[in-house]
């Protein structure tokens, strides 16, 4: 019998492509989903809240939690880990909630053999020039931190194609609502595979 489960969405995409704002836009409409705070051993940046924005971890906090087999994935990116609590992704899914990650491209990689059916979606800058300009107007990374995560960027948009789906965010009405949709869709897919599904066992056989 097919598990009756949440649906796993991944929306990555280089740093300051916008997933965070479609992400935040998405939540403020009425939705199903929940969204996993993922681990990070970054420094809080002003504003940022402990157990909203992040779980902020030091490195030998976050290097136990790993060895605990405790995250559902994890990554290095420039000088710091991330990663998402494994527990609250299973139970979330396995309660029948459609859960949100928004991670960098080398965890969604991972993500990706061990939930093969989740709904991987990328999301793209017009340019490297206006992905830099987003970065720089945000205002959180140093100089050099700007260059690391540029340099980050093009090797993650060469890791495109291994995404269900590309969604260019020029415009930010336009990506969450193509966001929107594909969640829509995806839902409305599975739901009718469902039924298909109970359907035909429903049916004696003659
Ligand atoms: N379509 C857009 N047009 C112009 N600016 C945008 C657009 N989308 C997002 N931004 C701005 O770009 C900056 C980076 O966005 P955001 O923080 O959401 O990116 P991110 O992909 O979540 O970054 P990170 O991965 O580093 O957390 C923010 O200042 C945001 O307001
Ligand atoms: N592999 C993972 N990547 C994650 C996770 N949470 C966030 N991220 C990504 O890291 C970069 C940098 O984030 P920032 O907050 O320092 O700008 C960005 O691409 C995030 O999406 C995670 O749990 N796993």
């Amino acid at each position: 019998m097919i598990e009756e489960k949440g649906i796993l969405f991944i929306l990555s995409g280089p740093s300051g492509v916008g997933k965070g704002t479609v992400r935040k836009e998405i939540f403020n409409r009425k939705n199903n989903l929940k969204y996993s705070i993922s681990m990070t051993t970054r420094k809080m940046r002003p504003g940022e809240k402990d157990g909203v924005d992040y779980f902020f971890k030091t490195k030998e906090e976050f290097q136990e939690l790993i060895r605990q087999n405790k995250l559902l994935e994890y990554a290095k990116y420039v000088d710091n880990y991330y990663g998402t609590p494994r527990e609250y992704v299973e139970d979330m899914l396995a309660a029948g909630h459609d859960v949100l990650l928004e991670i960098e491209v080398q965890g969604a990689l991972q993500v990706k053999k061990n939930f093969p059916d989740g709904v991987f979606i990328f999301l793209l800058p017009p340019s490297l020039e206006e992905l830099k300009n987003r970065i720089v107007r945000r205002g959180t990374e140093t100089d050099s931190l700007v260059r690391n995560r540029l340099a980050e960027a093009k090797k993650e948009i060469r890791m495109m194609d291994n995404y269900d789906y590309a969604v260019l965010n020029d415009d930010i009405d336009r990506a969450v609502e193509n966001v929107r949709t594909i969640i829509a869709s995806e839902h409305l897919k599975r739901e009718r595979v469902e039924k298909q599904y109970k359907k035909i066992l429903e049916v004696e056989l003659p």
